[in-house]
């Protein structure tokens, strides 16, 4: 498996007028895109296509050229993903946690004190995760996401709540992850924290994709808004052509 994941022409929308429309987007193995964009852009609904968990009206999404309908189970294990809810058992400790998504992606138990070490979960290896806070919680989920070492890596807001400790090992993972030829998707709201990862940064504004920045630009966030203002103003004028 090389990892590219693409999507092409998916649109789809919801009951009451939000949705995506037209989305083409290709990430190559190595890369790591960014995608940007206001609360209800459409981020989130990008990613869930992305990875099954929501099935488009119209386009195709395929991983290393197969569509998802017939994506085989091999190719799932070498996905890693935290999008909304990180998978972990309440109930459970961050250890059984950690080693049950092992499993899951057909990885070793070996895995488990490698991802401990590495996200300074240690001292809390034998707690119930349900009793953590809400980054740590985030940092057993970013663990279980990647200690399997995934060829395509989608990850939504990844550094919400995490402590700048934790975004440092977040940025490094990624980059490390990159590195050995993993395709990485990520949206963050934090533009200069992306403009230290990204290799591209990927804009989207109201359910669209409406193009690039520069991750090496100045003053990111004022290209940012210049281009949500642009692409809003567009909009409204084709609508009030219509
Ligand atoms: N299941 C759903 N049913 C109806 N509307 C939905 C559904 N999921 C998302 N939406 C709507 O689609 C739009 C895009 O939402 P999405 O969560 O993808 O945005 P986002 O860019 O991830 O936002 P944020 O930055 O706030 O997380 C919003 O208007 C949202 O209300």
């Amino acid at each position: 498996m090389n990892g590219v994941l693409e999507l092409a022409g998916v649109s789809r929308s919801f009951r009451g007028g939000a949705g995506v429309s037209d989305l083409a987007l290709r990430v190559e193995p190595g890369e790591i895109v960014a995608l940007v964009g206001l609360n209800g852009a459409g981020k989130t609904t990008l990613m869930r296509l992305a990875l099954g968990m929501l099935r488009p009206d119209r386009g195709t999404v395929t991983i290393d050229g197969a569509s998802l309908q017939r994506l085989p189970g091999r190719v799932w294990a070498r996905v890693g993903h935290l999008v909304e809810v990180p998978l972990a058992y309440r109930e459970l400790t961050v250890r059984q946690n950690l080693a049950l998504t092992a499993r899951l992606h057909a990885a070793g138990p070996d895995r488990v004190g490698v991802a401990l070490a590495t996200w300074h979960l240690g001292d809390l290896a034998d707690r119930r995760v349900g009793r953590l806070s809400l980054g740590n919680r985030q940092r057993v989920g970013l663990a279980g996401a990647l200690q399997h070492h995934p060829e395509l890596i989608i990850l939504d807001e990844p550094s919400n709540s995490l402590d700048p400790a934790a975004v440092l090992v977040l940025r490094d993972e990624l980059r490390r992850h990159s590195d050995r030829g993993a395709a990485v998707l990520v949206s963050s709201h934090h533009l200069d924290e992306v403009s230290r990862i990204a290799d591209r940064i990927v804009l989207m504004n109201a359910g669209r994709l409406i193009g690039d920045l520069d991750p090496a630009g100045q003053d990111l966030e004022r290209a940012f808004f210049a281009r949500i203002h642009a692409d809003d103003q567009q909009r409204r004028a084709e609508g009030d052509h219509r």
